[in-house]
């Protein structure tokens, strides 16, 4: 178990940084928890290996300080940091059989027989890999390798945390769920810190109990899945998390009402003046709209219905914006124009791509 402390860490591949676009990964400050699971999502090239990397010791950052358990570890190589990893891609040994891959760091490390026996095969329960104990790995399918890398990044028990690179991208849709959930059954019982990888946000939110949500370089948000989908710090965070994902609209702030367009949309609580200055955004998720009775709410222009069996999605627009509401599937949807009203709570402002609190709500 481990508590990994992010002390005003920050990275750049390049030998002479001068402006914030040069820095692969933005100053950031954080503690994950010991026996944490996390997960950090973000899209391709938002930093998320890179701040892996600094996390296993396979890149030194250009500035900052990684803690274990409050220990320095910046500059320690993966061998002295007590982790495992498992990558993207298998790494197995061809020529040794599926029970000696997993026995292999345990032997590396002088780990009695009697333990390692008990491990592997408590790993091969987990993963499914008992009938395959004795076979070589060599013209194993690349699920069942993958498998084996996994059992390989789990076998130890003492190790302070795991991390995995988008562990799952080679095995098959199915499997992914099965193991996925088995992940998360290892994390429950074993208390270690978990690091998971990923660009796929329904991989994040049933594997982690905190997400750690990246855009461009930097933490937008760290937060529970609820926290994330209730409340997003980021209009990033609320687009890329949800199915559809948030609306997001220019929007004037005056006080309690957003106006977009000739729609004034109530706030839950008062606003201080944003500034010219800054884009001035709300954003509300398609689950907290709903159709709205007689001259309530505000109209939109219906532009399509998706019918997707639990629910259907109603795709309008506002002042020309596109805007998704969810609607119960049993709903008349009227032919002729409709309305919409939203959960003043489920308002956000956002000023310049992150959250605003309103006076009197945190
Ligand atoms: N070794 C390197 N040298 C120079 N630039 C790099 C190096 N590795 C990554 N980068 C750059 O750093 C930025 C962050 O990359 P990183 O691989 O950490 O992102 P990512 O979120 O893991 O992306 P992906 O999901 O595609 O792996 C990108 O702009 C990338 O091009």
């Amino acid at each position: 178990m481990a508590r990994i402390e992010l002390n005003r860490l920050a990275h750049s591949y390049k030998a002479h940084p001068s402006k914030p676009s040069d820095f692969a990964l933005k100053e950031m400050t954080h503690t994950w928890e010991h026996g944490g699971a996390y997960a950090l999502l973000g899209p391709s090239g938002c930093g998320k290996t890179t701040l892996l990397n600094i996390i296993s010791g396979l890149v030194t950052p250009s500035q900052g300080a990684v803690l274990f358990d409050g220990r320095d570890v910046t500059r320690l190589p993966t061998e002295k940091r007590n982790i495992a990893q498992v990558f993207q891609f298998p790494v197995i040994y061809d020529t040794m059989t599926v029970a000696q891959n997993l026995a292999f760091p345990l032997k590396n490390r002088g780990v009695d027989r009697a333990t390692i026996d008990r491990r592997i095969a408590e790993v091969s329960r987990m993963l499914g890999l008992e009938r395959e104990m004795n076979r070589p790995a060599r013209g194993l399918t690349a699920d069942m390798k993958q498998k084996i890398s996994l059992g390989r990044g789990l076998v130890r028990a003492d190790v302070g945390a795991i991390l995995f690179d988008e562990p799952l991208t080679v095995i098959d849709p199915h499997m992914k769920w099965l193991l996925r959930a088995q992940l998360k059954r290892v994390h429950e019982e074993s208390d270690v810190t978990m690091i998971y990888v990923t660009h796929d946000q329904t991989e994040a939110l049933t594997f982690a109990d905190k997400v750690v949500v990246m855009y461009d370089g930097e933490v937008v948000q760290l937060g529970t899945p609820q926290e994330l989908f209730e409340r997003p710090e980021h209009t990033f965070v609320g687009y890329f998390i949800g199915s559809p994902g948030m609306n997001v609209l220019p929007a004037r702030i005056e006080g309690d009402r957003a106006h977009v367009g000739a729609a004034a949309i109530p706030l839950g609580a008062g606003y201080a003046p944003l500034g010219a200055a800054v884009k001035s955004e709300i954003g509300i998720r398609p689950e907290f709209l709903r159709l709205a009775a007689g001259t309530d709410g505000f109209s939109v222009a219906l532009k399509r219905v998706e019918d997707i069996g639990r629910h259907k999605i109603l795709r309008c627009e506002l002042d020309g914006r596109p805007l998704a509401a969810i609607a119960p599937e049993a709903a008349e949807i009227p032919a002729d124009g409709i309305r919409l009203s939203a959960d003043p709570a489920h308002v956000h402002v956002y000023a310049d791509g992150h959250r605003v609190p309103a006076a009197g709500r945190a």
